[in-house]
């Protein structure tokens, strides 16, 4: 299974990414480290991304999210998958297989992180562009991105009825029945 963090810069995809992850006992795949160094240069210089700067960062990320598909590997992913396209596109392979979850907060608020946050190359500057680009997502699990990050990521868990720990034992099944796990 593949959870997909999403929201604007600042709304806490990496820190609660982390967090979800390490609770499920799971691996964490950084977005950010499937942009090319020129939009990474770009963002870094004050200007938002295009949609044809994004193809080849989506075009990457799906490939890892169709190969955590094809091999049942459990993933939390942060990416900012801002528009609906690009959803519908990070899912076309196996969309039963990849579940959104959105952070959503205040300007205010994610202002606040991104202007003291440290070593970073996306800075607040960034922060209108990424809110007029975002659609949010219908349907999908939304959390409150204000609380402390392990009580958003409990609020995940809940929301999704994903396993309270990593090590949950899988029900034993009666002698014979030959059905394993099921
Ligand atoms: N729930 C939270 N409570 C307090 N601080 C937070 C929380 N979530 C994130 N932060 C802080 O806010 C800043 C931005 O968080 P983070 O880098 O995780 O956001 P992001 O959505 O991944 O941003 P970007 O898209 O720019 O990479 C960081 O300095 C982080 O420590
Ligand atoms: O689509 C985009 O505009 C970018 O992916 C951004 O969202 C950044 O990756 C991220 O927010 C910075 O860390």
């Amino acid at each position: 299974m593949v959870i997909v963090l999403m929201g604007v810069s600042g709304s806490g995809k990496t820190t609660v990414g982390k967090q979800l992850a390490a609770d499920l006992g799971w691996k964490f795949v950084e977005g950010d480290d499937y942009h090319p160094p020129e939009n990474v240069a770009k963002m870094a210089g004050g200007t938002p991304l295009t949609d044809a700067d994004r193809r080849p960062w989506l075009k990457a990320l799906r490939q890892r999210i169709d190969a955590a598909c094809a091999t049942d590997e459990n993933i939390v992913v942060a990416c900012s998958a801002l528009k609906h396209e690009y959803r519908d596109y990070l899912e076309r392979d196996d969309p039963a297989c990849v579940r959104y979850v959105y952070l959503h907060g205040s300007e205010a608020l994610f202002r606040e992180r991104l202007e003291s946050r440290k070593g970073h190359f996306m800075g607040a500057n960034m922060l209108r562009s990424q809110l007029e680009a975002m659609e949010p997502p219908v349907g999908e699990v939304t959390v409150d991105a204000a609380p402390p990050p392990d009580r958003i990521a409990a609020d995940i868990r809940a929301k999704l009825g994903a396993p309270a720990t990593p090590s949950a034992p899988v029900p034993a099944s009666p002698a014979g029945s030959g059905c394993g796990p099921c």
